[in-house]
Parts: C-alpha cells; structure tokens; sequence
C-alpha cells in the first residue's frame, strides 16, 4: 500500500515524487504516457521533463491512474490546472476515502475562475478540511538536483496539513504548515503574471530597476487581490507569496518568466504557446483573474498591462510599474 500517489509525472509531478521518495514514502508516480512510466520505472529518468537527474530507486511508476490510486494513503495533483477537473470527474471515485488530497497546482480555472482546491471541493464532493494545497519557491529542476527549498503545506485542517508536511519533507526540502489556503493559493498563480511581466521588460531589454519597481508594485498588487477575496496579508509576506515571486520572477528556469520573455521580444501570444513544451500557468490565468479583479473592484495595473501585451494591444516596450493613463499620484 503506497504512502502517496503523484498524478502527473511533469516536471513538478516528478519531482515532488522524488521529494516524497527521498523523504522515506513508498511512492507511486502516475505518468498519462505508457513510455514515459517505463522510462521513469526502469531507467529513473524523466529525460522530458528532468534532463540529468537520477531517479531514486524506490520511486515506482505506473500508466494505469486506477491501479496507482488504489489504498495510496496520499494523493498528490500536479497535472495543468486546465485537466484537473476532467481527471477528477474521470478517476476521481478511485481515491481512498480518508485519503488527504494535496494540489501542487498554481492555477485557476479559466471558465469557473475557481482555485484548484475549489476545483476538488466542487467535483469530489469532500469536507474542504482533506484538502491541502503546497506552494513556494520551488522551481522543479533546483529540487530534484537538491538544492535546499522551503515550502508551505496549508489547509483549513491542521491534521491534515501537518500530515503532508511530515511526508512532503527530507533533507533537502522543508515544508512549514499555515491555514491560509487562500492566501496559498493565490499567491502562486499571482506571482505568474508578476513573472510574465518581468520577462516581458528583460525580452525588451529593460534593467533591474524596471524589474524591481515591477516585482514591488506586483506584491503590492497581488496582495491587495488576495486580501479582498479572503486571504491573510501576512501570507503574501511568505514563502507562497513573496518567497515565489522572487524565484520565479529572477530565474530563467521559470516558464513563467520565458514566456514572458518572448513576449517582451515580439512575439504573439499565439506564438509563445506554441514555442512553450511544458505548462505556464499564468498565460491561462490572466483573464480569469483580471475578471475577479474587477469583481472585487481591485485595481491591479501590472496584471491589465500584461493582458493587453498579450492581445497584442500594447507594445512590450510602455508595460511599467504603472498606467500610464494615471496623472494624479497614487499613495505607494
Ligand atoms: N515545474 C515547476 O517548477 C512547478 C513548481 C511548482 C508548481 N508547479 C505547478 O505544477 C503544475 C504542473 O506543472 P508542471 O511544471 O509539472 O508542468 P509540465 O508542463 O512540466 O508537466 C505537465 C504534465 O501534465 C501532463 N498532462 C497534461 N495534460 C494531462 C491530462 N489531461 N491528464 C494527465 N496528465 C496531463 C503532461 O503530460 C505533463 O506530464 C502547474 O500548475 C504548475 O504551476 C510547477
Ligand atoms: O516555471 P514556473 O513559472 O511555472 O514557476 C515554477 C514554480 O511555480 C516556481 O515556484
């Protein structure tokens, strides 16, 4: 009977797959590709997705999703926020019943505009406190060469949250608990169109000043989002919020941050999907979010400037720190 079950053997999904094998779980990946789970099971190898990395030799790997969630005592989602539901609604009856489901996720679906942990609320029918979300800095390829990460594990249920941080844990990366789970989850889908910004200004050219000043004003921004639909502000001060920005925002490792950069460079957004061979969260989150922005009548000009990059209504160049439609100054 196996301690966790990862669905979605990415980049993400294999490493925390490795995190929780490395950490002592008997631990089963599910990979949709027949071939990339024998890839993983026999040779300990994710070449796609992990180029270089060494597998540990307890992680086992399956194509049958039924099979791998069969007793796992732990559920772990990491596929693209836009696939969780159909998953759910395809295999979800195949979860142990007191089974802790845990998103590695940092999305919101485009037509509901809900969090993944509403996702799983909603199409599982269970109490929100079996619910656990993981978020942080936490860019995959550092981790699985083990570079020493911090991670939050939050849920409503302090049982439950401390449950995933005792078995999401080793020697390399920790895992603090909070109980803020929308505040977790917000704080990483926001960071991405903080980091699609940021790309966007080195794609054209522009230095560390106009990356800070947009880093800054995005926290600002993301916390003032988050806080309006429910979240604690001192969440956005952590590893899910500031913590993520600075990773993902300063690295070339994020998609996030390289799609953006294209952007920044000319090109379409029907061209950077195309160019992109693994998920960037935040291209499907721009619109949604924006729509729950002006919900809540949040202002947020970094993200309405990212989005009109994107339709290609703007030119990468004028994206800054602020409108520029906005003459009168505004208190920092
Ligand atoms: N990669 C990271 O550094 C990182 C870190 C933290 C969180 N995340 C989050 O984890 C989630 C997964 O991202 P990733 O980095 O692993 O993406 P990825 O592009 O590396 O991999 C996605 C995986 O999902 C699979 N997949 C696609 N559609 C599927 C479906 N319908 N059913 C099953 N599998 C499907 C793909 O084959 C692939 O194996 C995203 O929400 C991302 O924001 C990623
Ligand atoms: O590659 P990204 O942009 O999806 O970012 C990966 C992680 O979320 C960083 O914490």
């Amino acid at each position: 009977m196996p301690d966790a079950v990862v669905l979605g053997a990415g980049s993400w999904g294999t490493t925390f797959a490795k995190v929780l094998a490395d950490g002592g779980a008997r631990t089963v990946l599910w990979a949709r590709r027949p071939e990339a789970a024998r890839e993983i099971d026999e040779s300990r190898r994710n070449t796609r997705y992990l180029p270089g990395i060494t597998l540990p030799a307890s992680l086992h790997a399956t194509s049958d999703v039924r099979a791998a969630l069969a007793d796992a005592s732990q559920v772990y989602l990491a596929v693209p926020s836009q696939q969780l539901r159909q998953l759910l609604r395809e295999h979800g009856d195949a979860i142990a019943p007191d089974a802790p489901i845990v998103s590695l996720m940092k999305g919101v679906e485009a037509d509901s505009r809900l969090r993944m942990s509403a996702v799983i609320e909603q199409e599982l029918g269970i109490d929100p406190g079996r619910i656990a979300v993981v978020s942080g800095p936490n860019l995959a390829l550092e981790i699985a060469q083990e570079h020493p990460t911090a991670a939050v594990v939050s849920s409503t249920s302090d049982e439950t949250a401390r449950a995933v941080a005792k078995r999401a844990r080793n020697d390399y990366f920790h895992s603090f608990i909070n109980h803020d789970v929308i505040g977790t989850e917000f704080g990483g889908v926001l960071k991405n169109l903080v980091a699609l910004a940021i790309g966007v200004v080195d794609g054209v050219g522009y230095g560390e000043n106009t990356k800070a000043s947009i880093m800054t004003r995005g926290l600002a921004e993301v916390t003032d989002f988050a806080v309006a639909h429910g979240a604690e502000r001192e969440t956005m001060r952590g590893l899910a919020g500031l913590g993520d920005l600075i990773a993902t925002c300063g690295s070339p490792l994020s998609r996030n941050f390289t799609a953006g950069r294209l952007l920044g460079m000319g090109y379409s957004r029907t061209d950077v999907i195309a160019r992109m061979e693994q998920v960037a969260e935040g291209l499907a989150s721009v619109d949604p979010v924006a729509q729950l922005a002006a919900a809540k009548g949040v202002r947020m000009p970094i993200l309405e400037q990212v989005k009109l990059v994107l339709d290609g209504a703007m030119d990468p160049k004028d994206i800054a720190p602020h409108l520029t439609t906005d003459d009168e100054p505004i208190k920092e």
